[in-house]
């Protein structure tokens, strides 16, 4: 499916842009904390041009007028730091909900700006998009240590919210939660996979729980019986750990659907390793 776009890379820089034009997924995955799903009604936001020396496009950091009625987010506070954390399963609706967010505190009249890892280049680099089409621009960075470099002092200065989407790939995330919350007062809204394909430990998205305001853990749907799903099940046979892919490689499973996966992958896999051992030509 195309990606829905809430704006151009043109009219990021250059209003109009309507978030009004967000397309929010037209199914609503399962969590234990969910936001109000009112659509938001906001005027046009203003854009700030925080590094004039960047090259266009630039990547965003913008804030939205204040507005009447807003989304709230949990324990909202301007004076001090916060971090919100929101881990899951693929498909449970993780960007969705930081999209959602940071579209809230910037209803807020909060200036926020987006990152996410350079490693996943399915959508290019210059926006995050949700499983199903919804879009926003970023940055995509290798480490969030550059954050604060690239986007110019002045400009993080300025800064109320930072969304970090696939968190699971920086490995420096603790050291920028604690600096950005504790030290900058910067409100951090994190959303990443707790768990790998094996369902172990994922990067150091679990490492920042202790620094936690809140955290969500979401669910979304078993493929193979539409009950929760609480894990990702790799469907391919590669075993490294960070291996980019969508529905082709991966899907929500439920506990069930999850080891019987783990059986039917693991059997698959041990009869392809006997055919190559009788095979002689085969590596
Ligand atoms: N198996 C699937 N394949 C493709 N899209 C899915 C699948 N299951 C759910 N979705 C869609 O993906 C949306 C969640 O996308 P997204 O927010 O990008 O999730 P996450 O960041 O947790 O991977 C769901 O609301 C649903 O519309
Ligand atoms: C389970 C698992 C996932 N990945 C990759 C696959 C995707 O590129 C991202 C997750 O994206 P999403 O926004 O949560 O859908 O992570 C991986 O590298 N290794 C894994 O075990
Ligand atoms: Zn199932």
């Amino acid at each position: 499916m195309l990606p829905t776009s809430i704006s151009s890379m043109k009219s990021l820089i250059f209003p109009p842009f309507s978030p009004l034009s967000l397309h929010f997924p037209k199914t609503k995955p399962f969590a234990f904390f969910s936001l109000p799903s009112k659509t938001p009604n906001v005027s046009y936001p203003k854009f700030l041009h925080v590094n004039p020396s960047m090259p266009s496009p630039r990547p965003p950091i913008f804030s939205i007028p204040i507005r009447q009625s807003h989304i709230e987010t949990p324990q909202s506070s301007s004076l001090c730091g916060e971090v919100h954390v929101i881990v899951g399963p693929m498909f449970a609706g993780k960007t969705t909900t930081l999209l959602h967010r940071i579209q809230a505190e910037s209803n807020n009249g909060r200036t926020v700006a987006v990152i996410k890892s350079n490693k996943d280049t399915r959508y290019g680099l210059d926006s995050i998009v949700t499983h199903d089409g919804m879009k926003l621009p970023c940055w995509a960075l290798a480490s969030l240590s550059s954050f604060r470099l690239k986007i110019g002092p002045d400009a993080y200065d300025q800064l109320d919210v930072i969304g970090i989407d696939e968190a699971q790939f920086f490995e420096d995330l603790y050291d920028f939660c604690c600096e950005a919350a504790d030290h900058d007062g910067k409100t951090v809204i994190v959303a990443g996979l707790d768990g790998d394909y094996l369902r172990r430990s994922f990067g150091s998205v679990l490492n920042i729980i202790p620094l936690a305001n809140s955290v969500t853990k979401l669910t979304a749907r078993c493929e193979l019986c539409g009950k929760r799903a609480f894990f990702t099940l790799r469907k391919t046979d590669e075993t490294e750990t960070e291996l980019i892919g969508g529905a082709e490689v991966y899907m929500p499973v439920c506990r069930q659907h999850y080891v019987d996966g783990q059986v039917v992958i693991g059997a698959a896999r041990s009869v392809l390793e006997s055919k190559k051992l009788q095979c002689g030509t085969c590596t």
